[in-house]
């Protein structure tokens, strides 16, 4: 048997603590082989290339591939032939996640999936994907009644800084049982903080379970919240069903999107805020249970309670602490800092590294981010699909290249090649017209190829053509 020179090797989180050219070379090994099967999580390993070079028995089982199929071959295409869709995994690896969630194509529910990208002298050498078997693997709607610790793979590396005052004020409410409501605008990073403020709080191996109220139909709202005892309706499940309170007993219940949810409702969730019981549908009992809730909306809740759309003695139960994260464009003077670092961790997963152009990193500075980290997340995620080593303004989605809305014409930092100055007193049509000319010429000057300014613009190439012919 070919024998390799290897460090320690152990499913370690910390990617650094194992070399990638050794693991790919005991991917050889029947002995390992041997090891990752009798594992109960499917785990996958990629090469540098992000082919397959090893999956074991559980990886077998839950794709439905065999080896012999898989091995060689990249996750894209072993994917059409798998129970489950891997394309994300390959997504996932290229923006640097660190976990995400595949679909099974014919079984309800997600598969939690833990990505370890192994680097060595910078370049992606091996990958490694690790599936959470199902008793530990979370739903993105919550298994009701599992208890679900947050795993390790749920929390996310924290960028801004500013957000540290956030957390360790958050994390004494959670210590001292003080309900927070999380303000903000979508994409902020709301979710990520209670996850953040769990962890410390409370600690890995309690439950936090997420619920979205604004995806549960009113009708099922109740059923869903506080459980069904067998038979309670038409239609439930004969055992009866613990509901998302009673999945979060010992830990967190973190109601997101609240000022979403049906008025008809909130008196439920009202009474169970003040004496800590829940009553399943259909049953006569009520059940205590010690759960910590904590909400979040990008809603003005406020406002809501004046409208009358949400009930005032529910809000002030809710919101001891409200807590409201900043928008992106508020830390301005971090997002330098924080794209150089979102690069950085991108570069550990990619072949060719890869840079900004002067001009790419100066809009992206200066860009509002109404979608905050979600959309900047997204950007770099584009950047590292449309690019290969350096990114320019033409790689950025189109609307980044158009002048913010209330930004007044000629602001932006455009060049001046007709002598326009924003102040003369043309017709609107053919200021129009020009300041359309002076965003054309400057995509032909970023993009390489007029194909390609035509997509920084959001336009066909038929019609840049048609324009530079007027
Ligand atoms: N500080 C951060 N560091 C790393 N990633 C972050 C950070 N904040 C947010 N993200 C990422 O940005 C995306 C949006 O974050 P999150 O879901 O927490 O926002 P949200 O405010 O809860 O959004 P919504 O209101 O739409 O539910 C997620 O992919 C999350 O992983």
């Amino acid at each position: 048997m070919k024998r390799t020179q290897i460090a320690p090797f152990r499913l370690d989180p910390n990617p650094n603590s194992i070399d990638p050219v050794a693991l790919i070379g005991l991917c050889q090994e029947e002995g390992f082989r041997q090891f990752l099967d009798v594992l109960n999580e499917a785990v996958i390993v990629f090469d540098g290339e992000g082919r397959i070079v090893a999956l074991n028995k559980a990886a077998e089982k839950s794709t439905g591939v065999h080896r012999s199929v898989a091995c060689g071959v990249s996750a894209e295409i072993v994917s059409a032939r798998s129970r489950i869709d891997l394309k994300p995994l390959v997504a996932g690896f290229s923006v640097g996640h660190r976990s995400l969630l595949l679909r099974a194509r014919e079984e309800p529910g997600d598969i939690r999936v833990s990505l370890y990208a192994l680097a060595q002298a910078g370049a992606p050498a091996a990958r490694l994907a690790l599936f959470h078997p199902p008793a530990a693997a979370v739903a993105a709607r919550p298994k009701t009644g599992e208890q679900r610790p947050l795993l390790r793979s749920d929390v996310l590396p924290l960028y801004q800084s500013r957000l540290e005052p956030l957390i360790e004020f958050g994390v004494r409410a959670f210590q001292a049982r003080r309900r927070i409501l999380l303000l903000g605008e979508t994409g902020v990073g709301k979710t990520t903080l209670v996850m953040q403020m769990h962890r410390q709080a409370a600690g890995l191996d309690r439950p936090f379970v997420h619920v979205n109220c604004s995806s549960i139909s009113e009708s099922l709202f109740e059923a869903e919240m506080f459980g069904y005892e067998r038979g309670a309706f038409t239609g439930a499940l004969a055992s009866g069903k613990p509901g998302f309170i009673e999945a979060a007993n010992g830990g967190t219940l973190f109601l997101d999107e609240i000022g979403d949810m049906p008025r008809s409702q909130q008196a439920k969730l009202l009474k169970f805020l003040e004496d800590g019981c829940i009553q399943p549908v259909g049953g006569v009992r009520q059940k205590a249970v010690d759960v910590f809730v904590v909400c979040a909306t990008n809603r003005d809740l406020a406002e809501d309670v004046r409208e009358r759309c949400f009930r005032e003695d529910l809000y002030y139960r809710i919101a001891m602490i409200p807590l409201t994260v900043p928008p992106l464009r508020e830390y301005r003077d971090e997002l330098p800092g924080l794209i150089d670092t979102l690069i950085a961790n991108l570069n550990l997963t990619r072949k060719r590294r890869l840079t900004l152009s002067e001009d790419c990193r100066r809009r992206m500075i200066e860009h509002s981010y109404p979608g905050n980290m979600r959309e900047l997340l997204g950007i770099i995620g584009r950047l590292d699909l449309l690019a290969d080593e350096v990114a320019g303004v033409e790689h950025l989605p189109p609307q980044m290249l158009s002048p913010p809305a209330n930004a007044p014409v000629g602001a932006q930092d455009l060049p001046d090649e007709d002598g326009w100055d924003g102040t003369e007193d043309r017709p609107l049509k053919e200021r129009v017209k020009a300041y359309e000319k002076r965003l054309i010429d400057a995509a032909l000057k970023a993009a390489p190829s007029k194909r390609q300014a035509a997509r920084a613009l959001g336009i066909d190439i038929a019609s840049l053509l048609r324009k530079l012919q007027e």
